[in-house]
């Protein structure tokens, strides 16, 4: 039997599910939210707009888009009790204290073990709000800053700025972190979405699959891959050393971080935005060599082009929040405030027609053999 049986490792290619929610050609390069290009989205929306847009479905009128800012600025709160925890664990990654600070609001919120659609809802606000707080909290106490208040008369993007440094964001620096957040809000069945609908398909709550999402987005072939490609630039430090830089990594057969995607075969249609701002923010604050050390990369990396390997939302993100001087630890962060409506609508879908995630794995270990107590060893 286990000769016929066909392995699908990684679950490549598999569709486990249907989703209304976002729609990736991969062949073609194309994103879409909810029927939505990504391309309108990013330069005509707003996060809140696409927030609201993922978890009801429709965009939101004024009236509708009024009340959803209200909820979500009304959920601009944490308990005393975590900035206690983030008090105590102040050193260590922004992702690791993001973590733990999001699991210990569910011990703290009663409301989190409500698992009906608008408990979901209701607790999917909230966390839209609190990541980023939980993120900005952070800093500013690891920073030996006393936390500054939400301001109500900023939006979500320029108000996680205003808490991350504790002064008021530029109009350009606020619609670029609002535009990276729109475009990182959803992307389907990716690792940690779907980590999240595993938790959920147990039928627990959305606070445990947020978290359980988080630990998935930090590693280095997901949400991390934006901390690594600004290494990678430090490391090769001027556009003519980018060609040799890639040549040893592809005899080495390394990844080049930054390019590839299970699903992509042309460019991922996120990063051109991405890549727009690089461009303009790197001269504007006369330091275009970080644009020049990328695309001499994307330039040795062309022969790679040919056979679907291109660049992703993450190649040119890292060198956007560097020039803005946000340090690298807190890039999957980052990831992460724009990622939580995505994750909550894919923990929605999976709720409204649950069931138990659970695939099988083929046995190939030792045949029956008698056991050996322990002195016979
Ligand atoms: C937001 C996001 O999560 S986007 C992804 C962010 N991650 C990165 O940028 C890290 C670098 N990229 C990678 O590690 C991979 O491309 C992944 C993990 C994202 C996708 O991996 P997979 O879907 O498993 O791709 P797969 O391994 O099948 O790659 C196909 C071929 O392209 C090669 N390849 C894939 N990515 C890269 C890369 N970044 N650099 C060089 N070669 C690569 C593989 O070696 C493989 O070659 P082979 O067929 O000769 O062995
Ligand atoms: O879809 C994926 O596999 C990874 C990705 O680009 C994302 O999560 O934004």
């Amino acid at each position: 039997m286990n000769d016929t049986v066909k392995i699908n490792r990684g679950l490549k290619g598999i569709y486990f599910e249907r989703s209304a929610t976002s729609h990736i050609d991969g062949a073609k390069g194309e994103l879409s939210y909810c029927g939505y290009s990504i391309h309108d989205l990013a330069t005509q929306s707003t996060f809140e707009e696409v927030a609201y847009l993922l978890i009801h479905g429709e965009l939101p009128n004024e009236t509708e888009l009024a009340g959803f800012d209200a909820r979500l600025k009304a959920a601009r709160t944490l308990p005393a009790e975590i900035h206690t925890v983030i008090e105590q664990i102040k050193g260590g990654h922004p992702m690791d204290v993001l973590r733990t600070a999001t699991s210990a609001l569910a011990a703290l919120d009663k409301g989190s073990a409500d698992t009906s659609e608008e408990g979901f809802i209701r607790n999917g606000i909230n966390l839209t709000a609190q990541v980023p707080m939980i993120v900005a909290t952070h800093h500013a106490i690891r920073n030996g800053r006393t936390p500054v208040a939400p301001d109500p008369t900023l939006g979500h993007a320029a108000n996680w700025l205003w808490m991350l440094k504790g002064e008021k964001p530029s109009a350009d620096a606020a619609r670029l972190a609002d535009v990276d957040f729109i475009l990182h809000a959803e992307h389907g069945s990716n690792a940690s979405s779907f980590a999240a609908r595993v938790t959920i398909g147990t039928d627990a709550n959305l606070h445990g699959a947020i978290v359980t999402a988080l630990s998935t987005l930090a590693g280095p072939a997901h949400g991390g891959a934006a901390e690594d490609v600004m290494k990678m630039v430090a490391e090769i430090g001027s556009a003519d050393k980018a060609a040799a830089y890639v040549k040893a990594k592809r005899k080495n057969r390394e990844p080049v971080t930054g390019f590839g995607h299970r699903v992509y075969r042309a460019e991922d249609p996120r990063a051109r935005h991405m890549r727009d701002g690089v461009k303009k923010l790197s001269q504007e604050m006369g330091q275009p060599e970080w644009y020049d050390i990328l695309q001499a990369v994307v330039d040795a990396m062309q022969p790679y082009a040919r056979h679907g390997l291109n660049v992703n939302v993450d190649f040119y993100s890292g060198v956007i929040y560097q020039l803005h001087g946000i340090p690298m630890d807190l890039y999957v962060p980052i990831f992460a405030i724009g990622r939580v409506p995505g994750w909550v609508i894919q923990c929605l879908e999976q709720r409204r027609s649950n069931i138990l995630i659970r695939p099988l794995t083929l046995y190939n270990g030792p045949e029956m053999r008698p056991y050996v107590p322990i002195k016979e060893r």
